[in-house]
């Protein structure tokens, strides 16, 4: 049985003394010991969350990391520094960075190896545009980023990463998709897992729906077969989050 997994994507959202005051809030909130739960805050607030969350099952997040070691990249932040932290997760590839920081299939995948090396859980963002589904490429095109995302990904780290399958014209718009279009999506990445690795890799590997996902919708898209959770973004900033963790 794969562990839900439920991540608040809380973006370019808080500041680190408002971090802290908002997990104190959540954190009686979003207490389970059947979902994994996640808070990707921005990176200065990383360390002050880290502190906020111990003593719970609490796990904490980054948003994006840079695929190299060190070195002359002004502005990004190398894996190791926020391993050495005690950050667990990274997001790679959402569609804002894909949007807005000219991120490619290319380097998600360099993200995603990068990540693993280093012991960190990927969280690798896929979905499609409006214009996309309406020309009815969906399942194509997200094949195509999941396969470029897991290239050269050995088997055996391949279970352990999270994907979360983000239409984009779900995001931020109130505009939730419905449960079995997302099921088909979610069922879809699976399939191209299952063909990269095996079945067994498939089964393992968790598959996140986010957009718009809130306290009155999680019930129904979580309960889907190939659902295994939720990247949450608005919601995620608000006490409506443990209602999202605490959905059945
Ligand atoms: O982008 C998202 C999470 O990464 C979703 O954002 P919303 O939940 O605000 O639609």
């Amino acid at each position: 049985m794969r562990k839900k997994i439920v991540a608040g994507n809380w973006k370019m959202n808080k500041t680190p003394k408002e971090a802290v005051a908002l997990i104190e809030e959540l954190k009686p909130l979003v207490a389970s010991d059947d979902v994994e739960v996640v808070f990707c805050t921005p990176d200065v607030s990383l360390t002050t969350a880290l502190e906020a969350v111990k003593g719970t099952n609490i796990k904490i997040g980054a948003q994006n990391m840079y695929f190299e070691e060190n070195g002359a990249y002004t502005g990004e932040t190398a894996p190791s520094m926020l391993t050495e932290i005690g950050v667990g997760y990274v997001i790679i590839g959402h569609s804002e960075r894909r949007a807005y920081f000219a991120e490619t299939d290319e380097t998600v995948n360099k993200k995603v190896l990068k990540a693993i090396e280093h012991k960190l859980v990927p969280i690798i963002c896929v979905g499609e545009s409006l214009e996309q589904r309406e020309q009815g490429i969906t399942v194509d095109l997200v094949r195509l980023q999941t396969k470029i995302a897991l290239k050269d990904v050995q088997p055996e780290d391949a279970k352990n990463v999270v994907i979360a399958y983000e239409p984009i014209w779900a995001i931020g718009t109130g505009r939730t998709a419905t449960s079995q279009q997302a099921e088909e999506v979610c069922a879809a990445i699976r399939q191209v897992v299952s063909e990269i690795y095996s079945q067994e890799v498939a089964e393992a590997v968790r598959i996140q729906y986010g957009g718009s996902v809130n306290g009155a919708n999680a019930a129904e898209l979580f309960s889907m077969p190939n659902i295994d959770g939720g990247l949450v973004g608005g919601a995620s900033l608000k006490a409506e989050f443990g209602k999202i963790v605490n959905y059945k």
